[in-house]
């Protein structure tokens, strides 16, 4: 087949004509000759040249491609854990509730908190559309961050080859919004304005891939790590090691399906490398305007929960990270 066609206009001779010429976002997107690996490894000139030269045609691709999706999993409230939904439900109608929200965090070290993000039955819909991504055929450019994680993809607007079907950007959106950012200002007060920005990829590590990554901090004001494995996928290996190097401590995370470790982006983490199974994990970002990040005494100490539980009035700039 070489044209998707979705309209339901009455059949013209003239216009079918000028159609079986007419090729179409997505179908243009899937002919596309990908960038080489070695090149993308090597971040050639080329390989930034074919993202930015196509950004606009991969956006029209996923949204042609959305439209033809039938049987596309919803991705809705119903992923999150429940306990945290109904806490951050009810914390968005009264903000004074928000300890509740909090309370379902536990900090394994300083700068550091656990807790359990999305519901683990629920998440074979998000890896179910993500698979569907993968399966479109539309180039997706996989993050190359402190290394290439050749099977995760860029999941920010900001950043050149992002996953940009329109049913999973309202979801990431809401992620960040509705989830993330009030959950970072409840956590590290600080925050409070270095936050306005957001950027976002997966990532996936198995032996016979990308497996480990060493100690860096991000670039980030504070990041959060959330775990998409189901609950049938297990894996060996692949700790992440969380460092304080104040305390001369670390502390050895090991995630489990749902699990999120949310984490100011200055606290240097590594990931042991996986010895057995697959480990698919979300990484997002907040950070300011102008890739802001606090720096010692915070600016906005004394926000109250009011101002905690709002979205940010501030345009995303066009800066990308990686
Ligand atoms: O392996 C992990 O989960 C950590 C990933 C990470 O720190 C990063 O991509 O910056
Ligand atoms: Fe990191």
């Amino acid at each position: 087949m070489h044209t998707i066609e979705h309209t339901d206009t009455a059949p013209n001779t003239a216009l079918n004509t000028e159609q079986s010429d007419h090729v179409s976002p997505l179908q243009q997107a899937r002919n596309l000759k990908l960038p080489s690996k070695s090149d993308m490894l090597r971040r050639a000139p080329s390989v930034e040249n074919f993202w930015h030269q196509n950004s606009q045609l991969f956006e029209q691709a996923w949204t042609e491609w959305e439209t033809i999706q039938t049987e596309l999993p919803v991705l809705d409230d119903s992923l999150f854990d429940p306990t945290l939904r109904d806490a951050v439900t009810q914390a968005w109608k009264t903000p004074e509730t928000e300890m509740a929200v909090k309370d379902l965090w536990q900090e394994i070290l300083p700068g550091v908190y656990q807790g359990q993000f999305f519901d683990p039955t629920q998440l074979s819909q998000l890896r179910r559309y993500l698979q569907a991504v993968a399966d479109a055929n539309i180039p997706i450019r996989p993050p190359y961050g402190i290394a290439l994680n050749r099977n995760g993809a860029m999941l920010d607007a900001r950043s050149t080859g992002y996953i940009a079907a329109p049913h999973f950007q309202a979801f990431y959106h809401e992620l960040m919004n509705r989830y993330m950012r009030p959950i970072a200002r409840l956590l590290f007060a600080d925050v409070y304005g270095y936050d306005t920005q957001t950027f976002g990829f997966s990532i996936q590590y198995q032996p016979t891939g990308d497996t480990s990554l060493q100690l860096h901090t991000d670039a980030s004001a504070v990041t959060i790590n959330i775990n998409l494995n189901l609950i049938d996928e297990p894996f060996t290996g692949s700790e992440v090691d969380f460092v304080d190097r104040h305390l001369g401590q670390s502390k050895q995370a090991i995630f489990e399906p749902g699990m999120a470790i949310i984490h100011r982006g200055n606290v240097p983490h590594a990931a042991h490398p996986i010895t057995s199974g697959t480990r698919t994990n979300m990484v997002l970002w907040l950070y300011g305007d102008n890739m802001q990040v606090p720096r010692g005494v915070g600016l906005h100490s004394d926000i109250d929960a009011n101002q905690r539980w709002t979205v940010p009035h501030s345009q995303p700039d066009r800066f990308a990270p990686f």
